[in-house]
């Protein structure tokens, strides 16, 4: 029977195995590195099975019952499930596809484009933050930044290339939408180049591979964070594993798989722009014991460069201002900084 690697950080970054390789030896439990202590694992009894997100119907997006939705789950929840969006099935199917060849690339092509890759618009990674992190999360990544066609073209791995470029067309027209209703809702009437600029200004889509593992209650998939992205728009295969916080700020509600639905989130962007009327909504994925999952978010990212606060629209009926005014590099260098922590990164910008 395979061991452990002797370094297992070697193996998993230099080496760009990741926890697919991990996986891939059929070790019989998990490494210490990745055991989280007692407190921050899941507790399958906070679960309240009669509580779920909303499941809003985009057909209509235009009229006010679909638009009232979409704000109230905004305001409630932070989170909802959108059907009828318009994007193909054809491509979200290639788009999956695409993602579980990648990711069976051998490891030795998977170093290659680490090696090779522009790091701003290619990003192979394992975990969160592994230098970051005292455990880490049972999870590889890859980030593509939706960056010009011509960056693309010489950058994204050609395996996932098209497939990924045809989902972010499309998906860009359905973000547009969405931005334009939640700006609506927050007397913001336009969305012209410069808010477009601040809102979207640097999406990155994420291909996230969980592979299965042999100890799903002691690891985390993901531990429970908020997202920095002004919005984030999420697909997820069948398998499940993603929970949300409970308004009481103590219990799991689980978001179930909803054939051809995409999850959206409100990311700490918007709350911070919409002086906290909108709620970036703590969230966290549990690991399967059986099967490996992915799950395919688009996190909607202001430009680096990009000075996030309150909106003036937002301030207009002399609403103290939360948050102050920061460059959204600076909040986005110290998400990536640290371990994920819950609800924390949000503290950077309060006044
Ligand atoms: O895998 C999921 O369902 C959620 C992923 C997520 O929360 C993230 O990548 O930030
Ligand atoms: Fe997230």
């Amino acid at each position: 029977m395979s061991s452990t690697p002797p370094n297992l950080i070697d193996f998993l970054v230099n080496q760009a195995n990741g926890v697919k390789g991990l996986a891939d030896l059929n070790l019989p439990t998990v490494p210490p590195q990745y055991i989280q202590p007692l407190q921050a694992r899941f507790d399958h009894t906070k679960i309240v099975p009669e509580e779920s997100i909303p499941i809003i119907d985009f057909t209509k997006w235009e009229e006010p019952d679909v638009q009232n939705s979409i704000f109230d789950a905004a305001i409630k929840w932070g989170f909802f499930q959108v059907v009828n969006h318009g994007i193909p099935f054809k491509v979200i199917d290639d788009l999956k596809a695409a993602v579980h060849s990648f990711f069976e690339l051998p490891a030795e092509e998977k170093k290659c484009l680490k090696e090779n890759s522009l790091p701003e618009v290619v990003r192979l990674a394992t975990s969160f933050s592994p230098h970051a992190e005292s455990v880490l999360e049972w999870k590889d990544y890859l980030q593509l930044v939706y960056a010009s066609e011509e960056k693309i073209h010489a950058h994204w791995p050609a395996i996932c290339k098209v497939q990924a470029l045809e989902y972010m067309k499309h998906s860009e027209v359905l973000i547009r939408k969405l931005l334009k209703v939640l700006l609506r809702k927050l007397k913001v009437e336009e969305l012209d180049k410069a808010r477009e600029h601040t809102l979207m200004g640097a999406m990155i889509l994420s291909l996230n591979y969980y592979p299965a593992c042999p100890d799903p209650e002691v690891v985390a998939g993901i531990a429970p964070h908020s997202d920095i992205s002004s919005t984030t728009v999420l697909l997820q295969d069948d398998i499940g594993g993603l929970y949300v916080r409970g308004s009481d700020g103590d219990s799991w509600i689980y978001v179930p798989p909803v054939e051809g639905a995409f999850v959206i989130n409100i990311g700490d962007v918007l709350q911070i722009m919409s002086n906290g009327r909108y709620k970036s909504i703590e969230h966290r994925v549990v690991a399967n014991k059986r099967k490996t999952r992915i799950s395919i978010p688009i996190f909607v990212n202001p430009a680096p460069d990009a000075l996030i606060g309150p909106l003036s629209e937002v301030l207009e009926n002399g609403d103290e201002p939360k948050y102050k005014h920061h460059l959204y590099s600076d909040y986005f260098n110290y998400f990536f900084s640290k371990a994920h922590d819950g609800k924390k990164t949000v503290e950077f910008a309060m006044i």
